[in-house]
């Protein structure tokens, strides 16, 4: 399926592309992402060399299909596998089972449909930002398609007035829009934003979540975003993906899939939110505010259909 034909998904239609200026020279294809029966082992090791023993499941099971255009958070505890499912998705790494479909083709190898925003902002010291954003812009762009696509996209997020900076010049939260600017510039299909506000301040956390909801209006990508913040999941995303392991069961899986009601920018201090909230946070093993809502210690949530 091409990138300008309608995508089709259970019976949904979705228009995934639209005339780039509309956008704010953010071209919005949006693809779906398919994820069949994923499952990751990795090989035992020993001070960074392979060695005997058996492997290591660290995800299992995993079957998902998000939506094109959907913003889907991946919660979970530390190291039950966000990071990993993030990669396999834009083929940084291979599942060890099961297979995942872009736009109905298959994942093989780093996937150009998608881009990936990191925690850290990974600028080059030595570019301005206007360079840098340049950079993430598709292979063979014709330089002043390019050079338009930067300056609207710098623009964006907010950063105009700072293209000519270098990434020591400006702030954490800057480097970060930067960041985000330069994976935008690929136009991917697929955001893959692993723990991207991670390491900001709660207020320019705050600014940047809003940011990506203004991104996310003028160019509606399918994104999937790793976080370990309850509350950005459910201020973000249409659909809030928990992974988790049970007992005795080696490797995460799929605990909870719940839709996020509401359109954005949302009431944090709803009663609904607050009950997917008191959910979620029990399903990490944290029941501050359950027990008070009637959700006792140790509930198990039930599986949602996926
Ligand atoms: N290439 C690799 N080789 C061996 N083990 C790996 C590799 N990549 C990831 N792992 C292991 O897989 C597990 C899951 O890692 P991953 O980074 O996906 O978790 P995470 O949920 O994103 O964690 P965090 O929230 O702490 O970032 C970890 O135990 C990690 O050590």
């Amino acid at each position: 399926m091409s990138s300008t034909a309608p995508a089709t998904n259970g019976g949904t239609s979705v228009s995934s592309s639209v005339n780039g200026d509309a956008a704010g020279g953010v071209s919005n294809t949006a693809y779906e992402v398919e994820f069949r029966d994923v499952g990751r082992s990795f090989a035992a090791t020993s001070k960074g060399r392979a060695a005997k023993g058996p492997a290591r499941t660290v995800l299992r099971d995993v079957t998902l299909t998000v939506e094109p255009g959907e913003v889907l958070a991946i919660l979970g505890t530390s190291g039950c596998g966000k990071s990993t499912l993030l990669r396999i998705a834009g083929g940084l790494d291979q599942p060890s089972v099961g297979s995942v479909r872009i736009d109905e083709t298959p994942v093989s190898g780093i996937d150009t449909r998608t881009a990936v925003g990191f925690q850290e902002p990974r600028l080059l010291p030595w570019r301005t930002l206007t360079e840098n954003v340049t950079l993430g812009l598709p292979a063979g762009t014709p330089k002043a398609e390019g050079r338009e696509r930067v300056a609207r996209l710098l623009e964006l997020v907010g950063l105009a007035g700072s293209a000519n900076l270098r990434p020591r010049e400006v702030s954490g939260g800057m480097a970060q829009r930067a960041s985000l600017a330069r994976a935008l510039a690929r136009n991917p299909g697929v955001l893959l934003l692993d723990e991207p506000f991670g390491a900001l301040d709660a207020l320019t956390r705050l600014k940047m979540q809003d940011l990506l909801l203004e991104i996310h209006s003028a160019a509606p990508t399918t994104v999937l975003l790793v976080t370990h913040d309850v509350d950005e999941a459910l201020q973000l995303a249409d659909r809030v993906v928990l992974l988790g392991r049970e007992e005795g069961v080696e490797g995460a899986t799929i605990q909870q899939l719940l839709t996020v009601p509401g359109a954005r920018p949302r009431d944090r201090g709803s009663a609904e939110l607050a009950e997917l909230r008191a959910r979620l946070l029990a399903g990490l093993g944290i029941d501050r505010h359950g027990a008070s809502r009637g959700i006792p210690t140790g509930t198990t949530i039930p599986h949602y259909p996926y």
